[in-house]
């Protein structure tokens, strides 16, 4: 179940041999394709602990009521952009399982077929779950809790059995083996993710469904990072904002296809008013100080 992701496709994106270019300066001929596939990623509203700042990892805490508006508006842009989706996948949690509901509602798709996975959770937070940020930084000080929060290889302190955050002390993950000391760095985050979607999603996208994502922060960093062939060090900076559809169009080999309106290093394109897309994302990068 840990074993490192195989595909060529994750596998040349962990050693950084394929770094897309910036849509913006292709060809406009390069935007046009007849076999492509649409992939919707979604990462959740604003969780009550996003709004107390405080890191979150596999605890279950619900949406705030900003966050469950944040994901009504996302399931309204996803329905007038026309991107219906077929298939839905999210995580065990249910700040995402709201969000996809949400979406599922604004866009009359309640029907579909969804599929939850604990590997689409957000990455576990080791012995940092249920701390506050800000408190971590002046303890621990600002660039050991980046090395925490955004490294693509440290991980977290860890927990160990007796521990509340342990997985194996929660129902849900029951039949699943998890090691004694847990915890996840993004690196291990896309060790688990990357094959969840190689033998899961992909076949989905490529019998030709328009396929949502409803995860996480970190989990869909992991994921964009592999689709994108997005760097180590380059993945550091990316934050990912609360509730805000990220539309990917994908070739036969599920590799993007350059998008206008995409900002990079992502080839996805974010639906919504740009200027506060960034400035959510800039809120997710400043919850350290
Ligand atoms: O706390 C968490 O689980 C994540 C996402 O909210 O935080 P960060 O952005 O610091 O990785």
């Amino acid at each position: 179940m840990f074993a490192a992701a195989r595909s060529a496709l994750f596998a040349a994106s962990r050693n950084g041999a394929r770094v897309s270019p910036n849509a913006r300066s292709l060809p406009a001929a390069l935007f046009q394709t007849a076999d492509k596939h649409t992939l919707v990623l979604v990462r959740h509203g604003e969780s009550t602990w996003n709004l107390e700042n405080k890191f979150t990892g596999w605890v279950d805490v619900p949406l705030s009521p900003k966050g469950h508006e944040e994901v009504i508006e996302a399931g309204r842009l996803i329905r007038d952009s026309g991107l219906l989706p077929d298939v839905a996948f999210t995580s065990l949690q249910k700040r995402a399982i709201r969000t996809l509901w949400h979406v599922l509602e604004e866009t009359d798709r309640m029907w579909i077929p969804v599929t939850k996975a604990w590997q689409l959770n957000e990455r576990h937070y080791g012995a940092l779950q249920g701390l506050d940020k800000q408190e971590t930084v002046d303890k621990y000080g600002k660039d050991q809790v980046l090395i925490w929060r955004r490294s693509y290889d440290v991980p977290p302190p860890v927990v160990d059995r007796s521990s509340e955050h342990h997985p194996g002390n929660d129902p849900r993950y029951a039949g699943f083996d998890f090691p004694d000391e847990w915890t996840e760095s993004l690196k291990t985050t896309l060790e688990r993710v990357a094959p969840y979607f190689e033998e899961n999603i992909a076949p989905v996208l490529k019998s030709g469904k328009t396929v949502i994502i409803a995860a996480h922060g970190n989990s869909l960093r992991a994921l964009v990072k592999g689709l994108d062939g997005i760097g180590e060090d380059v993945i550091a900076e990316l934050n990912i904002p609360t509730g805000t559809p990220l539309v990917y169009e994908l070739d036969d080999d599920m590799r993007p296809i350059p998008q206008e309106g995409s900002f990079g290093p992502l080839n996805g394109r974010y639906l919504g008013d740009q200027d506060a897309i960034r400035a959510r994302i800039e809120g997710v990068k400043n919850q350290t100080k």
